[in-house]
């Protein structure tokens, strides 16, 4: 096995755990839809916030490291990605969602498959659906744009493989500062073989915002990610000791995240950050690049000097096979 595709092939979905709602003809969000303690997504605002680092400070290093310590996340300016690629990233989202529902069906995720649309991988973990339609790219979308557009997706393709090369690059450069900064030593392997998948994540406008959830509470499967949200809020970050943080849309920062994977190597010092998508009244649009090492990559914990390893040594693949049968669960598995 070697591609992350492969990876999730073992654990096919039921379709009705891919096909999203057909948010254009509901007027009212179905008892399907309607999430339990909807006190809980009110947020309150006396709360620090995500750190903010600008990738050209000189102290960038201890910086990002300081912010995946205590955070797991921080918001990034300055960090070299075109705006006008942004820009152009978020504009084709916005088409590829717009178009009418039996043309988005034609691109649904198959069973076993991982790329094309489709709600998201974890809606079987919960009682309730997401208000969430999502479509997820590993590589050229080539073949699912020309089904969506026969005789239009040059500029669709073209934008989404220059976003993902763009991000990789971006990826690796913050992967180098916090294993710089973490005091672990870099394996060429991770360079080499890495990958990345986009997900492309919209929030359509929902008629009850308070009773609705966008993306349930999760934690990423990947080393981090690298998150492009549109200037409507609705991404919060569980803090310990805080609660639920909403992270506030600045124009052209990007949101950071350590995944679960970063979280294992870095053996538990960074916090692999559980968050959720609220919904509002707009619609609201997101570009999530997932950066992970090679499949057979073996994640071995780096612990501090003094301590003890707090999981025991796991190749990226069999974690993910982990994951996908027990969700929130996984790092219990190979606890030690
Ligand atoms: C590389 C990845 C990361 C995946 C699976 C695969 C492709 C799609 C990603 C997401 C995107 C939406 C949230 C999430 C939780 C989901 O359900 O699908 C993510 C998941 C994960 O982080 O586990
Ligand atoms: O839409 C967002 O702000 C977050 C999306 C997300 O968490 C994900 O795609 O994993
Ligand atoms: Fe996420």
């Amino acid at each position: 096995m070697s591609t992350l595709s492969e990876a999730y092939r073992d654990f096919p979905l039921h379709l009705h755990h891919i096909i999203p709602l057909d948010f254009n003809s509901t007027r009212a969000v179905p008892e399907s839809h309607i999430w339990p303690n909807s006190d809980d997504l009110i947020s309150s605002h006396d709360h620090p916030s995500l750190p903010v680092i600008d990738l050209n400070d000189p102290q960038v290093t201890q910086l990002i490291g300081h912010a995946c310590e205590t955070w797991g996340a921080f918001q990034l300016v300055n960090h070299g990605i075109p705006l006008n690629l942004l820009k152009d990233a978020e504009s084709e989202t916005r088409r590829l969602f717009s178009l009418p529902t039996r043309q988005k069906l034609k691109v649904l995720r198959a069973p076993g498959g991982t790329t094309g649309y489709g709600i998201a991988r974890i809606t079987p973990f919960f009682a309730k659906y997401m208000w969430h339609e999502g479509f997820t790219i590993i590589g050229s979308p080539f073949d699912h744009a020309k089904q969506l557009w026969p005789h239009d997706h040059a500029q669709f393709c073209d934008v989404m493989e220059n976003y993902q090369k763009k991000m990789r690059i971006l990826a690796e450069r913050l992967t180098k500062l916090i294993f710089e900064s973490l005091e672990i030593s870099e394996e060429e392997l991770i360079w080499v073989d890495s990958t990345t998948a986009l997900q492309l994540n919209s929030y359509p406008s929902c008629p009850d915002p308070n009773r609705a959830l966008g993306l349930a509470p999760h934690t990423d499967t990947s080393m981090l990610t690298i998150l492009h949200q549109s200037s409507i809020s609705g991404l919060q970050i569980f803090k310990e000791g805080v609660g639920w943080v909403s992270v506030m849309p600045i124009a052209d920062a990007l949101v950071v995240n350590v995944g679960d994977l970063l979280h294992i190597l870095s053996n538990a010092r960074c916090p692999n950050v559980l968050h959720r998508v609220l919904v509002r009244e707009r619609h609201r649009l997101s570009m999530a690049v997932f950066y992970c090492p090679p499949m057979d990559f073996n994640l071995v914990p780096v612990a501090k000097s003094g301590q003890a390893p707090k999981y025991r040594s796991v190749t990226e693949k069999e974690f993910i096979s982990i994951k996908a049968k027990h969700l929130e669960k996984a790092l219990s598995f190979i606890k030690l």
